[in-house]
């Protein structure tokens, strides 16, 4: 019996936390000191160089010696560090160095932003090179102000472009220094020059003035027109007069020269304009400055010393590597022939991809053998090859193949961690990645919850059900952090879920007014769905305002300082809500948990609320026509009749699997058959002991307040204690005739708790009618007349 074992995959590193240099305030008080004393001492070293640098040449080479005399103000060091930092690299350049240095400290010292302090780097390098290339443009022997790399590149790029070619490649670097580092412009030349010009043709002019006065031909020839128009009145004037005259001669250039000067106002208009340009982008500048000050927004930094839970905690099983047992391979593939060609179908090629619970075998009949045929012989190959859980797929989509998937006899286990491990996941950019198995071609499946948008999963008890949420939960774990992915819990069993309890302020998210976060009682289910309702409109104005489409978009804009947190944004995390045995809630709730869950589902997929639902029974009073259109992603595990497996999969196939995890996964077009990842229950409660030793934030994540059925009515009955906008409130229903809060807070522009106490309030004034799950209240009154009767009847 040959054995092959397939290659295991080495498991990726754990992703770990990138290490933080955080200095605490003692460390950069002793660090920015270091740095700025080290500053000063290179500037004494680099002057002192000036000086003594060309006595102190013969000791350089003894460097370090205790018998050599230094002449260097800062002694050998010095010395040595002149002829590195000017003989040898920069030139007079070098001084640069020593001011980022000191100014490195500073920052250090006073904790400012450290992004402007790299591009203090990143510049002052480029300078440095720039000048020494300058001065070793004009050359000088002893290259003391240019250094040695100035000097060689200067002689280097002589060779290829010459003269003219470096002083324009320096002409060049000035220019884009200035544009990039200045945001100088074409214009702005430009209008350097023009105002030049003005200033010029005003000192020209100012000359001219002063030239005018006493002699009057020199006028321009416009001067000269203002001027005679000013002398029409004065032609008749009698000679007793002409004094008069002979001053407002004088006065009219000056005329003159306001006129032309209002001419030559027109380039300031054009700057009028750019200041406007400049207040619009003045928004966008704001972001981009604090972005730059305080680098984007990490909603990660409350928890910024979470350390994601280790592979190490996940268990490794011997049985995880498939092995090919060949004699169990031919005794498959010539009963498959056997079967087939007694019912004369002929085939014309067989393969087989072993899986690790099943084996695909893809056959390419004759030509002319009609697929069908081969369906329908479905259940006398299972009989003839004596398995369970044979599925024939005819044909495989995409592949012009026949497949006929057989379990094999001894199954390998797909443990957690082999797919948590897979490069797969851990290199995976999804929203929600999870892992949930291995394919029949034992590759790891990974899929995004977040494009899903919601999933459904079916199977009968002990099929794997539970484990499959679990192995959903623990790859959210695995990949995001608290800040980005909180659970809401529905348990009814009250033993599944159990575990994530120790993740609650980590993790999970609860009603205000709740205990427990996972929740096992079903009128809690209601509260909670209804209040996830209220979350999702919530957030779906907090979109509407940030002028987002969906919640990648709206968490980029804010991380990127481009929301006001001040307007209410904020950072929305991810919100996955798991209901297991949805059948039971469905049967003793009805349609108060359809009616949330059916709005959760066709809605809130943009606003990153994703449900994760899963059942026991998947007959049609439980998985209703609403529910079925609003879940396209499906997991069906095994189940006991093909209606349920039609009912969870719109086709056959659940029935045949085999148990234990064996799984059918579909999204809507093709059906993949999967292990599912195994994750036992000490495995996960060593992820959550390991997440909930951690620092957690000071409660769970608190969804909106919901008011209840209950606490409808009977309250806020005292007429004097109703809120002043009752009456506005009451105009409101009455004339849209509709009694809904949302309606309050939009028109009235409250908040979500005043509209539903102003809701309250109406209904105990008999304006509106009581509580009717997800629908508007009933309008009892019918007009504003009735209205104004109802409320003076009341006083
Ligand atoms: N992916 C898997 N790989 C191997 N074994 C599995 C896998 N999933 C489930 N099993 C086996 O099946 C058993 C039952 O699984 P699970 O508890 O998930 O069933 P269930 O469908 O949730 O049942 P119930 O609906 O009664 O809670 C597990 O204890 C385990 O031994």
């Amino acid at each position: 019996m040959a054995k092959k074992r397939t290659k295991t995959k080495k498991p990726p590193k754990q992703k770990i936390k990138k290490p933080s240099f955080k200095l605490s305030n003692q460390q950069k008080l002793v660090f920015g000191s270091l740095l700025v004393i080290c500053g000063v001492w290179l500037c004494i070293a680099l002057v002192s160089y000036f000086f003594t640098g060309e006595a102190d040449q013969s000791v350089i080479n003894t460097f370090p010696s205790r018998t050599s005399e230094t002449r260097n103000w800062v002694s050998q060091f010095g010395a040595w560090a002149g002829e590195f930092f000017i003989q040898r690299g920069f030139g007079i350049a070098s001084f640069i160095y020593s001011g980022l240095i000191f100014l490195s400290g500073i920052y250090v010292l006073m904790n400012l932003n450290k992004t402007k302090l790299r591009k203090h780097w990143f510049w002052g390098i480029l300078i440095t090179i720039w000048l020494s290339v300058l001065f070793g443009f004009f050359g000088n022997k002893d290259h003391i102000l240019s250094g040695t790399i100035g000097f060689e590149i200067n002689e280097y790029l002589q060779i290829y472009i010459g003269k003219i070619g470096i002083s324009l490649l320096l002409l060049f670097g000035l220019i884009t220094y200035l544009a990039i580092r200045f945001r100088v412009t074409f214009e702005s030349f430009t209008n350097i020059f023009k105002s030049a010009k003005k200033d010029f043709e005003n000192e020209i002019s100012d000359l001219k003035d002063d030239l005018i006065i006493p002699v009057d031909n020199n006028l321009s020839e416009e001067a000269e027109a203002i001027k005679s128009a000013y002398e029409i009145p004065l032609q008749n004037d009698t000679p007793s007069q002409k004094k008069e005259t002979e001053v407002i001669k004088d006065v009219a250039p000056l005329e003159v020269k306001v006129a032309q000067e209002e001419e030559k106002e027109e380039p300031n208009l054009e700057i009028e304009v750019k200041e406007v340009a400049e207040e619009l982008s003045e928004k966008n500048n704001l972001a981009d400055k604090l972005v730059e000050d305080f680098g984007q927004f990490d909603p990660t930094l409350e928890l910024s010393q979470y350390q994601f839970p280790p592979l190490d905690l996940l268990k490794k099983y011997d049985s995880e590597s498939i092995t090919i047992n060949q004699e169990e391979l031919e005794e498959n593939k010539n009963k498959i022939v056997e079967t087939l060609n007694n019912y004369k179908i002929g085939i014309a090629s067989i393969k087989a991809t072993i899986g690790p619970t099943v084996t695909l075998y893809e056959i390419v009949p004759e030509a002319g053998i009609r697929i069908s045929k081969i369906k329908n012989l479905e259940d006398d190959i299972a009989l003839s090859l004596s398995a369970l859980g044979i599925r024939i797929i005819a044909p495989i989509p995409g592949k012009g193949t026949i497949g006929i998937e057989v379990p094999n006899k001894n199954s390998t286990i797909v443990s957690m961690r082999s797919v948590i491990a897979s490069k797969k996941f851990q290199t995976s950019e999804m929203q929600l990645p999870i892992a949930m198995g291995k394919t029949i071609s034992n590759e790891t499946f990974v899929v995004d919850l977040a494009k899903m948008p919601h999933l459904l999963m079916a199977g009968a008890t002990g099929q794997g059900k539970s484990v499959g949420l679990n192995a959903v939960l623990t790859s959210l774990l695995y990949k995001k952090h608290p800040a980005e992915v909180k659970f809401i819990l529905v348990d009814p069993k009250k033993v599944e879920l159990t575990l994530f309890n120790k993740i609650e302020r980590h993790y999970l998210a609860k009603l205000p007014d709740s205990e427990d976060a996972i929740i096992t009682d079903n009128t809690k289910v209601i509260n909670t769905l209804n209040s996830l309702c209220i979350e999702m409109d919530n957030r779906y104005e907090l979109l509407k305002n940030a002028m987002c489409r969906n919640i990648a978009e709206y968490n980029k804009k804010f991380k990127d300082r481009k929301l006001n947190p001040n307007d209410g944004h904020q950072f929305l995390p991810y919100i996955v809500l798991v209901v297991d045995e949805f059948a039971d809630l469905i049967m003793t709730a009805g349609k108060e948990v359809e009616t949330p869950i059916a709005r959760l589902a066709q809605l809130a997929r943009a606003i990153g609320i994703h449900l994760i639902i899963a059942t026991q029974r998947p007959s049609v009073n439980v998985i209703t026509g609403i529910i079925k259109a609003n879940f396209p992603a499906r997991i069906a595990f095994r189940v006991t009749s093909k209606i349920d497996s039609r009912t969870i999969l719109d086709g056959s196939g659940a029935d045949q699997l085999i148990g234990r995890g064996d799984m059918l996964f579909t999204q809507g077009n093709d059906v993949i058959r999967i292990q599912c990842a195994f994750v036992d229950t000490p495995e996960v409660e060593r992820i959550t002991d390991y997440i909930g030793s951690q620092k957690a934030y000071p409660d769970a994540y608190l969804l909106p307040e919901y008011v209840g059925e209950e606490s409808g009515t009977g309250i806020d009955i005292d007429i004097s204690d109703r809120d002043k906008l009752f009456k506005d409130a009451a105009v409101v229903i009455v004339t849209a005739q509709q009694g809904s809060a949302s309606l309050l807070q939009r028109k009235l522009k409250l908040g979500y708790n005043r509209a539903g106490r102003l809701i309250d309030q109406l209904e105990a004034a008999g304006i509106v009618g009581p509580f009717e799950g997800s629908k508007a209240r009933q309008v009892l009154i019918t007009d504003l007349a009735a209205l104004d009767q109802h409320l003076e009847n009341e006083i």
